[in-house]
């Protein structure tokens, strides 16, 4: 539904004869139809370069940007325009016109493209109901919340009936419980409607609840990409573990490394991943009580990437040697992963 091809942006400098600042670095990128992906980033990384990049609102130095099936990059200024309208984009602050109401706010964007007041109200109310601001319609953006506002957005953004939907930090501005109703909202979208989404963050946590596929980007490139799933199970990037260790820093968590010295003569401490339905099943009691070991559970973590559940467990196994051997390839048997830390 959206691909890149080698695209490279360079900010022109302020001062004669210097060189830009290079934003995007020959960046590819594909992203399905039917799909969410995010591109997480740190500050300055070029995340929203990236994103705009995509409906054109930041025009590159070089390279292609096809939507669907259509190169961006050759259009004449209307023919953008009109394909523009299959793209629909929601903001950090939400870019609502304050002195319009919540029904004008959403109907804006059709009254644009000249649709028929019977039309636009008919839209409207859909659109309100699958937001659920029925009862706010009237209001004005100041007289309503952060998740309500955003809401707003997402209905004028969904107004055109678009294909892709991009979403430019779109829970930033958001407190936790209220970054989940609109990051389901946007699911339910995706779900119902079969738009592709592409959603820029620096918060590995929305990634891990609404996303199919991830892109690290750093320094203008990409670094790491692929699956959720795996990306969050096996980074490989430095970038990519830093985010993932900030998502799960409190204070009760500690690095594996640290349950290192728990291990001794006669016990082994080993890291269990699971990955999918095995999560739920009771399968380290069964192996480790047929192969003879008893085991203490040093730290766990037992959660879901969208709608696949996972486990990471650290676990300490007491017993000799080729009885921890045995239990080892048992548990990998049943399709967990085993690492042994010490
Ligand atoms: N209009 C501009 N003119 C010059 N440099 C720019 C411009 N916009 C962005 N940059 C620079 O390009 C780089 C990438 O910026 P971009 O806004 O894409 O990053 P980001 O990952 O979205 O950052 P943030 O999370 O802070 O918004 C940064 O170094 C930034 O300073």
């Amino acid at each position: 539904m959206i691909r890149i091809q080698q695209l490279s942006k360079r900010y022109p400098s302020q001062g004669k004869g210097a060189e830009g600042m290079l934003a995007l670095d020959h960046i590819d990128l594909h992203i399905a139809k039917g799909e969410i992906y995010g591109i997480i980033g740190h500050s300055g990384a070029g995340k929203s370069t990236l994103l705009r990049s995509m409906n054109l609102l930041e025009s590159p130095t070089s390279g292609t940007v096809i939507v669907d099936d259509v190169e961006l990059t050759t259009l004449s200024t209307a023919a953008l325009q009109k394909q523009r309208s299959k793209i629909g984009m929601i903001f950090q602050h939400f870019n609502l016109l304050s002195s319009a109401t919540v029904y004008d706010n959403i109907a804006f964007p059709l009254e644009l493209v000249g649709t028929p007041k019977q039309a636009i109200k008919e839209k409207v109310d859909q659109l309100l109901a699958l937001v659920g601001l029925e009862d706010h319609r009237n209001k004005y953006p100041a007289q309503l919340s952060g998740g309500q506002k955003q809401r707003v957005g997402i209905a004028r953004a969904l107004a055109n009936d678009p294909k892709v939907l991009l979403c430019d930090e779109a829970t930033s501005a958001l407190d936790p419980q209220t970054t989940n109703s609109i990051l389901d909202l946007l699911l339910k979208i995706n779900k119902e409607f079969g738009i592709t989404i592409a959603l820029i963050t620096h918060e590995m946590h929305v990634i891990q609840r609404i996303c199919d596929r991830v892109a690290v980007i750093h320094g203008g490139r990409i670094v790491e990409e692929g699956n959720v799933v795996d990306v969050f199970l096996k980074p490989k990037h430095a970038v990519t573990r830093e985010f993932i260790m900030e998502e799960s820093q409190s204070d009760e968590v500690q690095p594996w490394s640290a349950f290192k010295t728990q291990a001794g003569e006669g016990s082994q401490v080993v890291k269990i991943n699971y990955l999918g339905d095995v999560t739920y099943e009771p399968v380290l009691h069964h192996v480790l009580n047929t192969a003879g070991i008893s085991f203490a559970i040093l730290q766990g973590t037992i959660s879901k990437m969208k709608d696949t559940p996972y486990g990471q467990l650290v676990v300490r196994l007491d017993g000799d040697v080729a009885k921890l051997n045995g239990a080892l390839n048992a548990l990998q048997e049943r399709g967990l992963e085993v690492e042994v830390i010490a």
